[in-house]
């Protein structure tokens, strides 16, 4: 994956997930199953998509003591997707834990999955950190805390909003990459989502990556929706050469 604008495929049937990438013959994507697709449909949906040549972040988002996730993450390594997730609230040992499962599982001579962790889900509000966590400092430093134990732990970047991404940059270096959900179109309806920005605001504060569901999903035109995010994420990357 380089600097991807990943599609998260939450569907509630696999008919209606099928029929959605009809949209898109022929274009090579990049895609995110998470644990309603995973959880329905099983490993398969991982070779399906993987078959049709697309490109697979799991998002699974894992969270629990750190054997249970080091052997969870040695299983999935055997499914040879792209980028996988954890919960940075698991904590440090619980993240080098599932940095070890990812390479104990990875095949002999092929590449390891990216391993990112995600820091406050982009639907955590300022308000909610403090009243629903009991955490009481600014999202800002929260986040760029969580991506600097992140980063000690041994993994490869975060998930975390576009509104952090230059205060995780100062903390851990602009190579440490950054996943950015919560991407809207101007217009569309935030949702459950907090901390959103355009996929042009997303490019200009130095995302890595995108990832967008139902400003995609939901459109009466998926594939014109796809192009339009594609073109602001990637016009204004050509702005700022
Ligand atoms: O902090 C996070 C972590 C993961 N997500 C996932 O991204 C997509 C976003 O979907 P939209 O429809 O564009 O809101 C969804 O699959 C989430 O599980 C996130 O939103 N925030």
């Amino acid at each position: 994956m380089q600097r991807p604008l990943i599609i998260a495929l939450d569907f509630e049937q696999k008919e209606k997930r099928q029929a959605f990438l009809t949209h898109f013959k022929g274009e090579t994507l990049d895609l995110k199953i998470g644990t309603e697709g995973f959880y329905r449909e099983g490993a398969g949906v991982i070779e399906e998509l993987k078959n049709q040549g697309h490109r697979i972040f799991l998002d699974l988002k894992l969270h629990d003591i750190p054997n249970t996730v080091k052997q969870a993450m040695k299983a999935l390594a055997s499914l040879e997707v792209d980028l996988v997730n954890v919960h940075a609230a698991g904590g440090q040992k619980m993240m080098a834990a599932a940095r070890e499962g990812l390479e104990a599982g990875t095949l002999a001579g092929r590449e390891r999955a990216k391993l990112i962790a995600v820091t406050q889900l982009t639907s955590t509000s300022e308000q909610m950190l403090s009243s629903d966590l009991l955490i009481n400092q600014p999202m800002n430093e929260v986040v760029a805390h969580y991506a600097r134990v992140t980063k000690e732990s041994g993994l490869d970047g975060v998930v975390c909003s576009a509104h952090e991404v230059a205060d995780i940059h100062q903390a851990c270096g602009s190579s440490f990459l950054t996943v950015t959900p919560g991407i809207r179109l101007a217009g569309d309806e935030a949702s459950d989502q907090h901390r959103i920005v355009t996929p042009a605001e997303a490019r200009e504060k130095g995302s890595w990556g995108i990832v967008v569901g139902r400003s995609i999903t939901k459109a009466i035109d998926p594939n014109a929706a796809y192009h339009q995010v594609k073109t602001e994420w990637e016009m204004n990357a050509c702005q700022t050469k």
